[in-house]
Order: C-alpha cells, then sequence, then structure tokens
C-alpha cells in the first residue's frame, strides 16, 4: 500500500513517532533535511560548483531547509539561507538546527522587509539552484504579503528548485494553490506522499516526486484510517488464464448504447475490452447504427434494438437481456446511448436487473435525471465513471466544488449510495462504497479527447467480465487506460492529436505484462 496522507493525518504520525515510538523529532528533521541534500546530488552533478540559495519559513519545513543548509556549507557548497521570519521567533527544531548552521559559521540573511526583499532578484540570479522551505504542511491560509513576493519571483526566475515537502503554497489535502504557490523541479516528500502531489493543479507545480523514508516505522504509515492510496498495480491479482481456455472462460460482457451519429462509442468499448482480453462481446445497439458498429469491430457481436425516428432505443426493448436470450456477466451501459425516452426506460429497467454493471456517459445524464433509481438500485456490483461535469449533475455540486476537493466529494457520493465511483479527469479518483479511495497517477491530456471515456468503460467492464474482483478491475482498468496513453505518446510522436484508437495495442501490451495469480 502507498498511502496518500493528509497534513492532519501525517502530523499525527509525526507525533506519534516522537512521543510514543520515542524517536526524537530532531533525528526526523535530520533525515529529511538529509533525504534533500541526496537529491540535490543525484540530480545536480555539478552542485558542488553552483550557489544554493534556501529560502526558510518559520515552521518545520524551514528547519529541514536549515538541516540542508548545514550539510551543503560543510560540504563546501556555497550555501546561502533567507529566513522569512524573524530568526529568534524560530521554536523547536527548527530554532535548534539554526543554532547549528549559525555555529558552523553559515550566513543568514532575514527578509522581513521590503528593502530586503528588493535584493530576492539579485540572490535569485546568483543561485544555481533554489531550496523551497518556506511552507510544507503546515499552510493554513493563502499565502500573500512577502512570502507571495517570494515565490512570485522564484516562480520567475526559471531556476531549478528543491521543493521540500510540497511546493509552497499547495494545500497538502486538495492540490488546490492557496494564493500562490512554487513550480518545483523536484519534490522530496517525507514517508508518505500527500493527497496533493497525485491531485491537479498541485501535482503539476511538483516536478519529479520523491517519497523519502525518515524513520516513520511503517506500522504508523498504514493505519486503516489512512484511507487514500495511490493506484499501482503491485496491489493487483489478476486471476490466472488456463492455456487451454476458450472463449467462453473469459466473460460475456454486453454493450448497450450507441444512437445516431453515436455509433462509434460503443464499438470503441468493445474494442477496449477485447483487448483486456473479454471472451465474447455482444453490442446492443439501435438498428440503424448496427452495420456501423459491426464494421468497426467485427468480433464483436451485435443485436439490434428497434429505434425511435430520432434513432434512439424504443420504449419496448428496455430488456434487451432477456431478448438476447443470454445472461451477460456484466453489462456496460452508455456509450453513445443518447438520452430519450427508450434509453430512460432502459436505465430503470437495468437499474432493477441484478447483474454487475459499469455506467458511463448518457446512462449517468438519464441517473442524474431520476436519482431515486440510484438509490434502488439491485446491481452486486455498480461502477459509474463520470466525468466532473457528468458528476456534478449527478451529485448536485458545481464542477469548481467537485474539482476543489474531488477525494472529499467523490468518497462522499460513493459511501452514501454504495457505488463503485470514478471520477475521471487528470489525478482520477476512485472511491469504493466502504470508504477507501485511490488517486491515479497515469495519463496525460492526450485523454483530453472524445472516446477515450468509451475506451475506460470497456476496460473496466471487460476485465470485470473475466472474473477479476471489481476492485481490481476499476484500479486496473483505470491505470492502464492512462499507462496506454502514456506509451503512445511517448512512442507514437506526442500527447496532443491522440486518437483513442492509438491506446489500443498499448492496452493489450499492458494487459499481457500483468502478474497473474496461480489459478
Ligand atoms: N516532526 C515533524 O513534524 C516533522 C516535520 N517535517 C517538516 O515540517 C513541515 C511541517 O511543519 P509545520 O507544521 O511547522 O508547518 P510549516 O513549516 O509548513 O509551516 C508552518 C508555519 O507557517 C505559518 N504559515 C502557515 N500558512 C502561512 C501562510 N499562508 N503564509 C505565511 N505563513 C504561513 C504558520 O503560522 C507556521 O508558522 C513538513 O512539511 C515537513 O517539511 C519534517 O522535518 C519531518 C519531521
Ligand atoms: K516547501
Amino acid at each position: 500500500m502507498q498511502p496518500l496522507l493528509t497534513a492532519e493525518q501525517m502530523r499525527r504520525v509525526d507525533q506519534d513517532t516522537i512521543e510514543r515510538f520515542g524517536l526524537p523529532g530532531m533525528v526526523l528533521m535530520e533525515n529529511a533535511g538529509r533525504a534533500c541534500v541526496d537529491l540535490l546530488y543525484a540530480r545536480l552533478p555539478d552542485l558542488a560548483r553552483r550557489r544554493v540559495l534556501i529560502l526558510c519559513g518559520g515552521g518545520n519545513n524551514g528547519g529541514d531547509g536549515l538541516v540542508i543548509a548545514r550539510w551543503l556549507r560543510d560540504a563546501g557548497v556555497d550555501t546561502r539561507v533567507v529566513l522569512f521570519t524573524p530568526a529568534d521567533r524560530l521554536t523547536g527544531d527548527a530554532a535548534t538546527n539554526q543554532r547549528l548552521y549559525t555555529r558552523l559559521g553559515g550566513e543568514l540573511r532575514e527578509a522581513l522587509h521590503e528593502e530586503d526583499l528588493a535584493k530576492l532578484p539579485s540572490w535569485l540570479g546568483h543561485a544555481g539552484v533554489v531550496v523551497d522551505a518556506l511552507l510544507g504542511t503546515g499552510l493554513e491560509r493563502a499565502v500573500e504579503g512577502h512570502f507571495a513576493l517570494a515565490i512570485e519571483q522564484l516562480n520567475a526566475s526559471r531556476k531549478p528548485v528543491l521543493a521540500v515537502d510540497l511546493p509552497s503554497g499547495i494545500h497538502a489535502d486538495t492540490g488546490q494553490i492557496l494564493g500562490c504557490a512554487v513550480r518545483a523541479t523536484w519534490c522530496v516528500t517525507f514517508a508518505a506522499a500527500k493527497i496533493a502531489h497525485y491531485t491537479h493543479p498541485g501535482a503539476e507545480h511538483c516536478g519529479e516526486i520523491t517519497v523519502a523514508p525518515i524513520g516513520i516505522p511503517r506500522p504508523m504509515l498504514e493505519r486503516p484510517e489512512h484511507t487514500v492510496s495511490l493506484n499501482s498495480p503491485a496491489r493487483w491479482h489478476p486471476p490466472a488464464r488456463s492455456p487451454a481456455s476458450h472463449k467462453g472462460n473469459h466473460g460475456h460482457l454486453l454493450i448497450l448504447g450507441g444512437s445516431r451519429g453515436k455509433g462509434g462509442a460503443p464499438a470503441l468499448a468493445a474494442m477496449a475490452a477485447q483487448r483486456m482480453g473479454s471472451g465474447l462481446i455482444t453490442c446492443a445497439v439501435p438498428r440503424s447504427v448496427q452495420p456501423q458498429v459491426a464494421s468497426l469491430c467485427p468480433e464483436a457481436m451485435t443485436f439490434a434494438m428497434d429505434e425511435e425516428s430520432d434513432g434512439g432505443i424504443l420504449p419496448e426493448h428496455r430488456g434487451p437481456c432477456k431478448q438476447l436470450g443470454f445472461n451477460p456477466s456484466v453489462v456496460a451501459v452508455g456509450p453513445g446511448l443518447g438520452t430519450g425516452g427508450g434509453a430512460a426506460e432502459l436505465i430503470a429497467q437495468l437499474m432493477i436487473t441484478p447483474l454487475p454493471m459499469v455506467m458511463d456517459a448518457d446512462a449517468l445524464n438519464l441517473l442524474a435525471l431520476q436519482p431515486g433509481l440510484l438509490r434502488a438500485h439491485r446491481a452486486p456490483e455498480l461502477v459509474l465513471t463520470p466525468h466532473p461535469g457528468e458528476f456534478s449533475r449527478l451529485c448536485g455540486h458545481r464542477v469548481e466544488e467537485i474539482q476543489a476537493d474531488r477525494v472529499t466529494i467523490a468518497r462522499n457520493f460513493a459511501r452514501s449510495w454504495r457505488v463503485w465511483l470514478v471520477l475521471k479527469g487528470a489525478g482520477t479518483v476512485i472511491a469504493s462504497p466502504d470508504n477507501r479511495v485511490w488517486i491515479n497517477p497515469t495519463g496525460n491530456h492526450g485523454l483530453a479527447t472524445g472516446g477515450s471515456g468509451d475506451l475506460l468503460t470497456g476496460c473496466i467492464a471487460g476485465l470485470m467480465a473475466q472474473g477479476w474482483s471489481l476492485q481490481d478491475a476499476t484500479l486496473a482498468g483505470v491505470w492502464m487506460h492512462g499507462r496506454a496513453a502514456e506509451l503512445s505518446a511517448a512512442e507514437q510522436g506526442g500527447a496532443a492529436g491522440m486518437q483513442s484508437r492509438d491506446l489500443l495495442p498499448y492496452l493489450r501490451r499492458l494487459r499481457n505484462q500483468l502478474p497473474q495469480t496461480t489459478p
């Protein structure tokens, strides 16, 4: 497990390590500072020839900066410290580290008044690298005044920046910028990453993230109340495929969707599910788009549903599972579905159908119009995959409110509606009905194009249909979808201009790289 902590959780972990476990705070701070020094040496082989400017705030983040300053000065590196609080106001371990640095002959300037700040551009100009130790997890209000000025001048200097723990100005729990925030080249965080490291816009400010151990015992980090984790392949348990298997062993996925002008969506979902290894796939679509879906994806079976004059599904065909004469392992509903009356009745019917289900796109828009359906759902496993706009319609919060605290709002929704929620967008949040949350680190802006959501639906539903656990199918589907975009960008000429279909060969490659559990 790679927990992602809030500022309060980290504070408690630090405190328990010091008070209950008995490891002094000075040791933690020493290890934190030392880890930053190691990163600087590793990334800048010519560090000894650079001037290092260290900007320190008045809390323990500044204390880490003073540890860094001591090590570098002792190694003969040209090191300058600028303190943004009066030195005599430092307390605890930060004050001790200030004394140690000064005892070593280290020079320390205070930047408290306008005339001090006027010198900052010149100090920055002479710096070969800057350490941002202004504010860490203790950020408690919007940055303004001389801190804001320093951050703006630092960003304008375009110097390489190491952020200590978090880029100053980023809120640890939400990834939001409070006032303004440092743009770092590297960020070394301690013991565990924080939610902000993988939540935008904070994530973009971090640069390369390193999680450094500082002596906090693992059980302190892996507490049950630490419910947010990074989504990573290490914890999935994909079921093994037998060499003697046939298509019937790998599930039958029913995709319900499509409408006139939106025939590509169910076809894309089907193609992604195939690349995940689904055995059989049936696309049930309105009659007029059936030939299109069949020619886009000849490996899938198609089923024609009678349609309304606008190309949507007719209400009398709302029981497609029965009509098809088979019991699908999983239903994926929504890609290109449309929001006509027939589609609405279809959703109502599906919500009382006891089948595992993935709902996306127009299925979610229809659900938003009849929220009572969600409360009464009978799906043993239900995954909703909204983007922030769809989620806004579902949960009633404005998009800006959702984006300002994605983890909390997604978590509350999943818990109160007993669903798995995949809140899409950079740093996709996956929330389970039992209060656990994962943040997904893979993906890029190449996914910001039509069709990529349909692929994601196909990935998750395709894995579920093969007997993956709901949790693993959802986590792996999201992770591989993002990773495929990264691979496509790296190997096919960049993220912009990516077509959703470009992801398909990479999905197949990633699927086959996953470890399998023994049958
Ligand atoms: N024992 C510990 O608790 C450890 C803490 N560590 C470091 O300590 C940091 C947390 O330390 P603190 O809790 O002292 O917090 P910070 O050092 O992040 O900041 C707290 C100080 O900043 C002030 N402040 C808050 N918001 C401000 C704003 N917008 N503008 C100006 N000043 C503002 C507060 O009044 C307080 O004086 C971590 O991020 C990490 O870098 C590490 O040294 C590891 C051990
Ligand atoms: K910082």
